[in-house]
């Protein structure tokens, strides 16, 4: 992605890039289900009654390389999971270089797996994060961090992210970064030769994901959706970038090769720019905290006045801790924008009943509160919609190490690396109704069945709750999630305040692509005309 999540990283292994097969190791492309990895213990297995992954259909090494580059799969990792699903069905495997995994894509399977889980949920194995967080004597944070101590953290980091009341305090903030965004979209389009065309969108809104989430973070304004970005904002931006492409290569790499090839030095440099600039952040929000105090002000502040006053994380946990929420927090949010405003230049109708809506609540460019949005559940339908149909992170993991699992008739030993294809999930059919067509009334259920749907219910108001999971589930679920969500209601329901949406002239169908996360395939231009 262009503007990578950090976090999508761990949720990139069955969607594995053109740039890192070639990276695969010889030794490592053997088409082999390995029946080491998932060696079954005849007494455990209840031998007769279930079946194990050896008994799975699933794809050889080799079809699976014919798919990615003859067929052109390599940045299309969603469409594949909805295609594997036709060939094996709900539950398949698969082995990408050295790792097996199990592929569930049905909802039923989906949430089988999710309550096998444990009690402290790893989504995928990440040794070479560790290792670097142990070259630097780094905290291990969220991603890394396993068991009863990633609990810990995740206790800490929870109530003031999760918690839809202590979420809206940080709604004046996120107000003055939609307003500078306002800004910035006044300004690109009056540039513009049409004087209303803002190209590349994503970009603009890769900036404003940036701004929100380091403003409640860090309590700071780093100036993003300025004319100049700063230095040091442009590096953690190149280093998001660096870090997430090595990442990948680096893992399929041997260690003997460390020392010939580039890939590992860039990967370590990549988190060190990454840490630094989290890492001044933090240390320069601390001085003033102390200068606040000295000075008998009370500490007042967000996010990283929370953390730091709460005294329940060492410094260097903080340090890790906001650079991990910082890489979740920016290109998931954008993305997702980007996609809900392209559907909405393009249908008229959703667009206009939006926008009657924002207006009925909120006249004359009044911002919306957060009282407000729960009167707006149009606005709210159409954020769902278009994270059903572009579920940003549209591949999840779960590594299941606690105990053996049971997932439809087959039985798996501690150590499965499970994928959970949630896109094939929210677009099946079965499931939604006109499953590719953008239709937010399908999340209105006081809507007596419409003319939309070939037919109600089930498929149309009703659907299965694992069939849409954009930010995971369960304990380990999404920390960003209540922050993200209000994020885009407040972009979006001012955008729509201000502007009417068009699509340029003859402006081509967008396909969504998969690099890393799920993508806008061209840039998205649109005209943006002031409704006043
Ligand atoms: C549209 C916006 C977003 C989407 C679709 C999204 C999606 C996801 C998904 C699917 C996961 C994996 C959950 C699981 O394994 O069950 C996740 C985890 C995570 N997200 Fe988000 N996310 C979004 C926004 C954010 C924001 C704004 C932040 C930061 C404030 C954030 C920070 C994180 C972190 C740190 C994790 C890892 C949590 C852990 O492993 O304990 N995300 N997100």
């Amino acid at each position: 992605m262009g503007c990578r999540s950090a976090l999508a990283w761990p949720l990139r292994l069955p969607a594995l890039s053109t740039r890192t097969l070639r990276a695969l190791r010889p030794e490592a492309s053997s088409a082999v289900w390995s029946r080491r990895n998932l060696n079954v213990p005849a007494a455990s297995r209840q031998e007769g009654k279930l079946k194990t992954a050896a008994d799975l259909p699933g794809p050889s090494w080799s079809t699976t390389l014919y798919w990615l580059f003859v067929k052109g799969y390599a940045d299309r990792g969603h469409l594949l999971q909805c295609l594997q699903k036709r060939l094996y069905g709900p539950i398949w495997r698969s082995r990408f270089g050295p790792f097996d995994m199990v592929n569930v894509a049905s909802p039923e399977l989906i949430a089988q797996v999710i309550q096998q889980e444990g009690r402290y949920p790893i989504r995928i194995e990440l040794p070479h994060w560790k290792e670097y967080r142990d070259l630097r004597g780094q905290a291990y944070g969220l991603h890394v961090e396993t068991g009863p101590e990633w609990y810990r953290i995740r206790s800490v980091l929870n109530p003031k992210m999760l918690k839809l009341q202590e979420v809206s305090a940080y709604a004046p903030v996120i107000h003055q970064v939609v307003g500078d965004l306002l800004g910035r979209v006044e300004l690109l389009r009056s540039r513009s030769p049409d004087r209303a065309t803002v190209r590349n969108l994503a970009a603009e809104l890769y900036k404003f994901g940036f701004e929100g989430i380091s403003a409640v973070l860090f309590e700071t304004r780093l100036g993003c959706l300025q004319e100049e970005i700063p230095e040091d904002t442009l590096r953690f931006i190149a280093a998001v970038n660096n870090m997430l492409t090595l990442s990948d290569i680096v893992i399929l790499m041997p260690r003997w090769s460390r020392s010939i090839l580039p890939f590992w030095k860039r990967f370590v440099q990549a988190w060190d720019d990454l840490y630094d600039v989290a890492q001044k952040l933090v240390d320069r929000r601390t001085a003033e905290l102390k200068a606040q105090m000295c000075s008998g002000e009370p500490a007042e502040g967000m996010y990283l006045t929370y953390l730091l006053s709460s005294d329940k994380l060492s410094r260097a946990e903080i340090y890790i801790s906001v650079t991990e929420l910082m890489l979740g927090g920016v290109d998931t949010t954008s993305n997702t924008l980007s996609w809900a405003l392209y559907h909405l230049a393009r249908d008229r109708r959703v667009q206009e009943r939006l926008h009657r809506e924002v207006e009925s609540v909120c006249p004359d460019e009044q911002q919306p509160t957060t009282g407000d949005l729960s009167r707006m559940p149009y606005l709210k339908a159409v954020i769902k919609e278009t994270l059903r149909l572009y579920p940003v992170v549209h591949g999840n993991g779960r590594f299941v190490s606690e105990n053996e699992v049971v997932v439809d008739n087959y039985w798996f030993p501690k150590k499965t690396q499970f994928h959970l294809c949630h896109y094939a999930a929210a677009h099946d059919e079965a499931e939604f109704t006109k499953a590719e067509d953008f239709i937010p009334e399908r999340w209105l259920n006081v809507e007596p069945p419409s003319r939309h749907a070939g037919r109600a219910n089930p498929g149309f108001y009703q659907h299965h709750p694992y069939s849409f999971i954009p930010f995971g589930v369960g304990v380990r679920g999404c920390v960003g999630k209540r922050l993200a969500e209000m994020e885009m209601h407040f972009a979006l329901s001012r955008l729509i305040q201000r502007y009417k949406v068009e699509p340029e002239d003859g402006a081509p169908v967008v396909e969504p692509k998969t690099r890393t996360l799920l993508i806008p395939s061209e840039p998205i231009n649109l005209r943006f005309l002031p409704r006043t």
